[in-house]
């Protein structure tokens, strides 16, 4: 994580502390190619939990890839996770540290030649929490002020802005209309500005949750339909390993073995780690 400069602006939101030798990881950021020629780079960010990071989770950014190549004039040239930071404070969640390190670890996975998905630790290195729209401002600042856009292909080292997008489950859209989760700013913020890329996901009508949404928000969404389902959830692999069972092939290797190695959601039962503490160095509690 990267060391805290003490200075903090405040950004209409919430606070957002400046971290000292921050920058955001670039290195699979790719540029337009000859064969995207016209259309519009589009980078993912996916805000979450991830605790555990699961395949599901690396598999959204494949399904959106494919869905805007097909079905829209953008091409995905970048894919971040951006893990939340531990003031979100939701039950299992392990601490930001060893989700961001989980989270680069399944992304070292990826096969080079096809690499585009990186993990950026800004949000997670916040010590307050950062609503999504912050988060969204702070990626569009990165690649569109700092870096100044991204290489339209032509040759000539000239630069095009990136759409910016969210990248999350129907379970996410839902909470769009549930009172009190969003703030109607942020949300027409993230939406009109920014919109997103949603995943079908079991256990919500993404049709309905759709419906629920103002047309003009509706019609910044992607909806995109889950073609394989795959119903795995961090709660479902918390859950496993509380009770000791495998989840081989639906964490990568790498993460499975990051997680035993550092003793993580072994405590509390069912719902691993609470309150952001999880249970570190092989020290287990058993729950009642
Ligand atoms: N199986 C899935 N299908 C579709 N979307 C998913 C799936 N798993 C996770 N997501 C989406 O990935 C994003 C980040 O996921 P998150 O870290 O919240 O995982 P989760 O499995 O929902 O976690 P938890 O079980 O701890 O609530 C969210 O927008 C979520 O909707
Ligand atoms: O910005 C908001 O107001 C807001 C409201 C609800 C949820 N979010 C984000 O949505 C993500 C939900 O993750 P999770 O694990 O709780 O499903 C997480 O990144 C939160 O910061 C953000």
């Amino acid at each position: 994580m990267s060391e805290e400069q003490g200075t903090s602006t405040a950004n209409g939101h919430g606070q957002t502390t400046e971290l000292k030798g921050y920058s955001l990881p670039t290195d699979v950021l790719t540029g337009l190619q000859e064969k995207d020629r016209g259309r519009i780079p589009l980078v993912l960010c996916a805000c979450g939990s991830f605790s555990p990071v699961t395949y599901l989770h690396l598999r959204m950014f494949e399904m959106a890839k494919d869905w805007a190549r097909l079905h829209t004039n953008y091409t995905v040239v970048g894919g971040y996770l951006s893990p939340v930071g531990d003031a979100y404070k939701k039950k299992g969640l392990a601490p930001a540290e060893d989700r961001v390190k989980m989270c680069e670890l399944a992304c070292s996975t990826q096969e080079q030649k096809v690499r585009f998905l990186m993990v950026d630790n800004w949000e997670a290195s916040q010590s307050a929490y950062q609503p999504t729209a912050q988060v969204l401002d702070h990626f569009n600042h990165e690649i569109n002020t700092v870096l100044g856009g991204i290489d339209d292909g032509t040759g000539t080292s000239t630069k095009t802005p990136a759409k910016i997008a969210l990248l999350g489950g129907a379970d996410l859209l839902e909470t769009f209309t549930q009172p009190g989760v969003w703030s109607t700013a942020d949300l027409d913020h993230i939406l009109t500005d920014y919109g997103a890329f949603i995943i079908e996901r079991a256990g919500t009508d993404m049709a309905d949750a759709l419906q629920r949404l103002k047309p003009e928000w509706r019609e910044r969404v992607h909806a995109i339909h889950q073609q394989i389902r795959n119903d795995v959830s961090s709660t479902k692999i918390r859950d496993f390993l509380s009770q000791d069972m495998s989840i081989r092939y639906l964490v990568p290797e790498l993460v499975i073995s990051y997680i035993n190695d550092h003793g993580l959601y072994l405590k509390d039962g069912a719902n691993g780690a609470v309150d952001g503490t999880a249970a570190k160095n092989g020290v287990v509690e058993i729950a009642d």
